[in-house]
């Protein structure tokens, strides 16, 4: 169990995070959402430790994540992997490396920098790449993939770490709707048959009440929703989007009413 207590950034007069407390059991799949600046991805990076909070506190299956140092911080941040918006993978090098990356902190430095992998790290990299259905990219230059498979490279570099949560900032604020629904099965794919927990920044309400199984809303740093997609009201969506809320209900109306199955990636 993953639990939030009062958790607050500041950054300067700035409030970008204001005393949020959740409990986030074992297995959630999570969208959290609100406006831009609301703080979804300044949360996401406390929970990794990669910001640092004001004041609060980080608990996770009892241990106090926001006391944490050295080699026991590195540890967290294996346990609890991110994917970026952005993808971050280093474009010139191949996929399987880019994926066996996420296999550093169980392999000394000295090793990746001689690009010795284990044996046993390049098989677990190549069964990340085939659950994703991208083995036969493996050899690729990763600069050379579409947004979509360079994102699917990304969460099978979090899936080697043997994560216990996914923190997702924003994964699909890149990519094309058909990439959008390759990458949001993957995590839903990810999520079912693994059990990991997973939390995911998302603009899009339509995506989020598709796949979630439990929303987050923030405004202002503030929570101003917790609960399952289907309760997410007019009133709601005010409290979140302001005077863009019938928009984006509408919208979200508009698109599939019920939780989407995960679909085969290659169907
Ligand atoms: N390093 C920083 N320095 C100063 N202010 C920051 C910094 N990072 C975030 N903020 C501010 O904190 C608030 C929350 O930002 P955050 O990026 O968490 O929002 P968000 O909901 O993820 O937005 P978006 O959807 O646009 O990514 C914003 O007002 C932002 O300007």
């Amino acid at each position: 169990m993953l639990i939030i207590k009062d958790l607050t950034r500041r950054f300067g007069d700035r409030i970008a995070l204001d005393s949020l407390s959740l409990e986030v059991p074992r297995g959630a799949f999570i969208g959290v959402i609100g406006r831009s600046g609301a703080g979804k991805s300044t949360f996401l990076r406390m929970v990794n430790r990669l910001a640092e909070p004001s004041s609060g506190q980080i608990l996770f299956d009892g241990t106090d994540v926001t006391a944490l140092r050295g080699r026991a911080l590195r540890d967290w941040r294996a346990r609890c992997a991110m994917v970026f918006q952005g993808f971050n993978l280093s474009g010139r090098l191949d996929v399987l490396t880019n994926v066996m990356m996420g296999r550093l902190n169980q392999v000394p430095a000295y090793r990746s920098l001689l690009q010795m992998w284990p044996e046993e790290d390049r098989a677990i990299a190549l069964s990340a790449l085939e659950s994703l259905d991208i083995a036969e990219l493996a050899a690729q230059r990763a600069e050379n993939l579409s947004g979509g498979q360079q994102q699917r490279v990304a969460i099978a570099r979090a899936l080697v770490q043997s994560p216990e949560i996914i923190l997702a900032d924003e994964p699909i604020a890149s990519l094309d709707p058909r990439n959008t629904k390759v990458v949001m099965d993957a995590l839903a794919r990810i999520n079912r048959d693994y059990g990991i927990t997973v939390l995911c920044n998302l603009h899009s309400l339509d995506i989020a009440r598709s796949y979630c199984t439990r929303l987050v809303g923030l405004s202002a740093g503030r929570l101003v929703f917790d609960g399952a997609p289907d309760r997410l009201d007019e009133a709601a969506a005010r409290a979140l989007y302001g005077l863009e809320a019938a928009e984006v209900m509408e919208s979200a109306a508009a698109a599939a009413p019920t939780r989407r199955q995960p679909q085969p990636l290659h169907a």
